[in-house]
């Protein structure tokens, strides 16, 4: 399934030194975020900065987000992940998408411009409503939790 998500470039950059996000294969989830940098970016160990990515979506569909991801290469070889963990774009955000990078390595990370930098996944979502009861009718779990059916 295809849907389309408005999207206004805010570098300009984007479409002549680098290309639009897209699908690098049939099969991706997730399309690349650049890091809108003016200049390489050294982030020292332990540092976080946040990045501009040039991009602005609006979703206007409350039944989408979007998430921002890790690039697997990038976590695991270097260290460089997210200093939120995931980022969530909300269906009714504007603004630019920006990246928390954090370098949880011990080592300095020198970040490029261009660079991809992290992922954007649009996921479903589902919007409740709460409805108050004073008790549940009883389930198999009940109210274990955190290890309660044990480890094997
Ligand atoms: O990695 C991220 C995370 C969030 N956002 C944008 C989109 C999102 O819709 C908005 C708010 O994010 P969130 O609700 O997670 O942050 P908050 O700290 O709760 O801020 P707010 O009070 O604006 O909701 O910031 C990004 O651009 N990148
Ligand atoms: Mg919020």
């Amino acid at each position: 399934m295809k849907k389309n998500i408005q999207l206004k470039i805010l570098d300009p950059r984007i479409g002549r030194e680098w290309p639009l996000p897209t699908y690098a294969t049939e099969g991706a989830a997730g399309l690349d975020l650049r890091a809108m940098l003016d200049a390489p970016l050294r982030l020292e160990a332990g540092a976080t900065t946040l990045i501009k990515t040039g991009l602005a979506i609006h979703i206007g569909d409350t039944t989408l987000a979007a998430v921002i991801l890790p690039r697997s290469g990038l976590g695991h070889k270097h260290g460089i992940v997210l200093g939120n963990l995931v980022g969530l774009i909300d269906s009714d955000y504007q603004g630019e998408l920006m990246v928390s990078c954090w370098n949880r390595s011990d080592t300095a990370f020198t970040i490029e411009p261009g660079e991809r930098i992290a992922q954007l996944v649009f996921v479903p979502v589902v919007r409740v409503d709460f409805e108050l009861v004073e008790s549940f009718s009883t389930s198999r779990r009940g109210a274990g939790g955190f290890g309660s059916t044990g480890k094997h």
